[in-house]
């Protein structure tokens, strides 16, 4: 033994045999490294195969005789597999054009095309089925059934699309295992904790395979940590199934993880390299 090597049995006794006290001090002069920053992604080639084509967007709210113009004229272009973050400073009007996009709300004006489908010009019905195929939605707060296990939470749009049991089933579990959840698949929402409610919501978005996932900060009611471990499952999703992600968020760390950034002021697109 060199004269700076102390038996674990040594350094134990100056500490009275109190392993707490030692395991606290050894902390205290050993501090667990900070969490390494997740390394930036280099930016995507775009494929220039538009999923999503928005032309010259308007929305206005009406309250009374009030007018509220949240968007004026937004045009974009996303392209299939790619992964956007809508940014911009409150009341720019982020949710009001995730709103469009998913077909949640029409437009004053305009035109939202997806996956082909100009989608002002389904009918009510058209469209239910169609989000439904073609759009998974994630939001803030989760929003599960409160009262249904996670295997069956994961399953409701497949219902709606009459999937068969069976199937509906076997791709729910899959898609539990996929974001981590595989040992929560009996839990209730209560049961689990916000993080794993938002995989499970990511889950369920992603049941009917839709080509499209839409999230209303998705990082919003969630600590740091946990907020990065959401990121990077929608980039797994993002590079394992191909699916374009459209987020919108105020969590810079999100935004810089994205392929692309679109930055709103006013209800208008800031063009990039301008600040707002
Ligand atoms: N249902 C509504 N009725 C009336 N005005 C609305 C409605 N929804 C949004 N607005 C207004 O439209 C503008 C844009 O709102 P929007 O929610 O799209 O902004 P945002 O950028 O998502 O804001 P935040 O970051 O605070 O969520 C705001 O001025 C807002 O007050």
């Amino acid at each position: 033994m060199t004269p700076h090597q102390v038996s674990v049995a040594d350094f134990l006794a100056s500490f009275g045999g109190d392993v707490d006290a030692a395991i606290a001090a050894l902390r205290a002069h050993h501090p667990a490294p900070a969490p390494a920053p997740i390394p930036r992604r280099p930016r995507r080639e775009r494929s220039g195969d538009h999923i999503i084509t928005v032309t010259d967007l308007h929305k206005t709210y009406r309250m009374g005789r009030q007018k509220v113009a949240a968007l004026g004229g937004v045009s974009l272009e996303i392209d299939r597999g790619e992964f956007v973050a809508l940014t911009g400073a409150s009341g720019s009007g982020k949710s009001t054009l995730l709103q469009l996009i998913g077909g949640l709300d029409k437009p004053s004006g305009g035109t939202v095309m997806v996956d082909g489908v100009n989608i002002g010009k389904l009918s009510d019905a058209k469209l239910s089925r169609f989000r439904n195929r073609t759009i998974g939605f994630v939001f803030q707060f989760f929003y599960l059934q409160p009262f249904l296990r996670l295997t069956t939470n994961t399953e409701v749009p497949g219902m709606f699309a009459r999937t068969p049991r069976k199937e509906r089933r076997a791709h729910a579990g899959d898609l539990i295992e996929a974001v981590g959840l595989a040992d929560r698949s009996k839990h209730l929402p209560r049961e689990m904790s916000g993080g794993q409610m938002q995989r499970a919501a990511i889950a369920r978005a992603l049941l009917n395979r839709p080509p499209l996932l839409l999230a209303d900060e998705p990082t919003g009611n969630l600590d740091s940590a946990t907020g990065a471990s959401i990121i990077e499952l929608f980039e797994r999703i993002r590079d394992e199934f191909g699916t374009t992600i459209v987020i919108v968020t105020h969590d810079d760390d999100l935004a810089r993880r994205a392929d692309r950034t679109i930055r709103l002021s006013d209800g208008r697109i800031v063009p990039e390299g301008v600040v707002a």
